[in-house]
Formats: C-alpha cells, sequence, structure tokens
C-alpha cells in the first residue's frame, strides 16, 4: 500500500459477504481484492461503510473485516481506508486505534446520528477525538447526510480543521450539494485535502467541478467502465465520458424504481462477479428474485462504448 500518495481515482465501497445464515464471511476477500483489481481496475477500497454494513457490524466483526482487506490488499492495492465511525466515541477510538496498529492507510468517520452534533463545534471536537487516537494515519471525515441526518454543510467545517485534527485528509461527499462540495474545493487552494465524491450517478459533474475522485457502492462492479468515464474526462472527451456517465445513470435510475440499496447492490454484485455477498443483515432484507432477474436484464442490454 502506499498510503503517502493523495487518494484519487475510485475508491470502491465494499460490501461486506455474509454466510447464509449472516456470518460475515471472511474466505472470499482474497478472490473479492482480486476481482476489483483485475476484472474492474479499482485498486483502492472503503471498507466498513454504508454498502459494507459498517453499523450493523459488532466491533469485533469490524476489526475481523479491517485485518482480512489491509492483509489481503497487501502488495495488491493502494489503500484501503477503514470507516472507524460509531455512535459511542469509545468504540470508534477503539476502532481507530486498531486500524493505526493494523497499517490501514487512512481512517473515515461518519458522524454521530443519534444523538446528532448540532454545529460544526460539536462535530469537530467529535472526529478530533477518534482521530488523535490514530496520529499518524490519514482521516476523513465521511459526509452522508441522507443517512445521517446531520446536514452541517462541509464549506464552513474546513476552517481551520487542520489545526484541529493535524491528520485530516479530505472528505468522502456523499449528498447531492455540489454547491457545498465546490465552495469546499475552492477553499482547498494548495489541493492539501482530497474530495471524494460518493453519488455514483452523478460522478462526472463532480469531476466537472474538481472532485478527485469517488467513492461508491457501484465502482464494485461497474469500476471498469466509470475508469474510461474518468479518462475520458482527463483526455478531455466530454461527450465520451457523458456517454458512460448516462448509460451508468440509465442502470442506477432502472433499479433505483425498482428499489435500490444495500441489499440489492449484494446481489447485483453477486451476479456480476460470481463472488457470493450472501444475504444483507436486518433491518435489512433480501433483494427479490424478480429484482435480480429484470436487473441483470437491465445491465446485460447496455451497449457500451467500448463495444462490450
Ligand atoms: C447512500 C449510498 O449507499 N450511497 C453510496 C453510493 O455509492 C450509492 O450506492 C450509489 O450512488 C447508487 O445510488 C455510497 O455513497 C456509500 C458509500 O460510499 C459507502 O458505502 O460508504
Amino acid at each position: 500500500m502506499t498510503p503517502s500518495t493523495k487518494l484519487q481515482g475510485l475508491v470502491a465501497a465494499t460490501i461486506t459477504p455474509m454466510t447464509p445464515d449472516g456470518q460475515i464471511n471472511l474466505s472470499v476477500i482474497r478472490q473479492y481484492v482480486d476481482y476489483l483489481v483485475s476484472e474492474q481496475n479499482v485498486k483502492n477500497v472503503f471498507v466498513n461503510g454504508t454498502t459494507g454494513e459498517g453499523l450493523s457490524l459488532n466491533i469485533q466483526e469490524r476489526k475481523q473485516l479491517a485485518e482480512e482487506w489491509v492483509c489481503q490488499g497487501k502488495d495488491k492495492l493502494d489503500h484501503v481506508i477503514i470507516h472507524v465511525g460509531a455512535l459511542s466515541l469509545p468504540e470508534s477510538q477503539e476502532l481507530a486505534r486498531h486500524a493505526a496498529a493494523i497499517g490501514a492507510s487512512g481512517i473515515a468517520v461518519i458522524a454521530p446520528f443519534f444523538f446528532k452534533p448540532t454545529n460544526k463545534d460539536e462535530l469537530i471536537a467529535f472526529l478530533q477525538k477518534v482521530a488523535s487516537e490514530a496520529p499518524a494515519v490519514p482521516f476523513y471525515y465521511y459526509h452522508i447526510p441522507p443517512l445521517t441526518g446531520v446536514k452541517i454543510r462541509v464549506e464552513g467545517l474546513l476552517d481551520g480543521i487542520k489545526e484541529r485534527i493535524p491528520t485530516f485528509q479530505g472528505v468522502k461527499f456523499s449528498d447531492t450539494d455540489l454547491l457545498d462540495l465546490a465552495q469546499c474545493i475552492n477553499k482547498n487552494e494548495r489541493e492539501q485535502f482530497a474530495f471524494l465524491y460518493g453519488v455514483d450517478e452523478q460522478l462526472l459533474s463532480a469531476l466537472a467541478i474538481g472532485a478527485d475522485g469517488a467513492v461508491g457502492s457501484t465502482y464494485n462492479y461497474l469500476g471498469r467502465k466509470t475508469n474510461l468515464m474518468l479518462q475520458a474526462f482527463a483526455k478531455p472527451d466530454l461527450a465520451l465520458a457523458r456517454r458512460y456517465q448516462f448509460l451508468t445513470g440509465e442502470f442506477l435510475n432502472f433499479v433505483i424504481k425498482l428499489g435500490f440499496g444495500v441489499a440489492q447492490t449484494k446481489a447485483v454484485m453477486t451476479f456480476v462477479s460470481g463472488i457470493p455477498m450472501g444475504p444483507p443483515r436486518l433491518p435489512l432484507v433480501d433483494a427479490s428474485e424478480e429484482f435480480i432477474v429484470k436487473a441483470k436484464a437491465k445491465l446485460d442490454s447496455i451497449v457500451w462504448p467500448d463495444g462490450d
């Protein structure tokens, strides 16, 4: 792993594979790493986040998953970022210490979402207490207001954050407020922070305003196609980049109408990669057979510009 390099490009928000009886299934993670690298050309992962059902796992499971990803990713992945956010500060701190001890290349923390911070100072105070437990590990704030309900704008959070959190390295920005993202990027004059966008269906818009890359669920199975979009954008061939975005959007628009979330992501990844992702953990329930048949037919029907 190369933790010193700035995080950019695509980061797969990893799924947590589970056995049919609902235990975490560490045995497929080696195959999962190889699949991401060789089939999707994705060499960065974000473990135990939303897609990974991190907040539905116990501390022991989260540590085991983090260890397995770091171990299997050695010499294969560039960055293994571990999400260590939790409702309980001591638990989050314990996970941060653990991530540091196992050699994770970064940690990320979501805003606590039961008792919520009501302003940026309260939020930073929480983040700071976690980050300081891993003083040599790059720290990312994980902003996902649709799920946390914490709508504190990131732009304001950035003011003086490096003084409060010396390891602060950037933001995983999973919100549709592109004005907030743009203001963050505008403030990041020295380009010291990384802004990774987390709404996959709108990534091209975020790239246009300067996002460094993206963290998302679809890069597990559409990483190769999205990488082609990134290449087209860099060239620049905007017409081609748009084509890729419209096609991934066409798929997502279709499945969102059917009902799309982490359970469905597990099902899609299973049929695309052949790696069994298993069921989600309650309160999430398995994707229906009808969903699987329709989603597969839709994905198979897409004709990509690269001829696939
Ligand atoms: C709400 C949600 O799950 N958002 C996803 C997206 O990748 C999302 O699945 C995608 O944009 C499709 O809507 C990511 O932002 C979540 C993520 O990166 C994570 O698993 O931590």
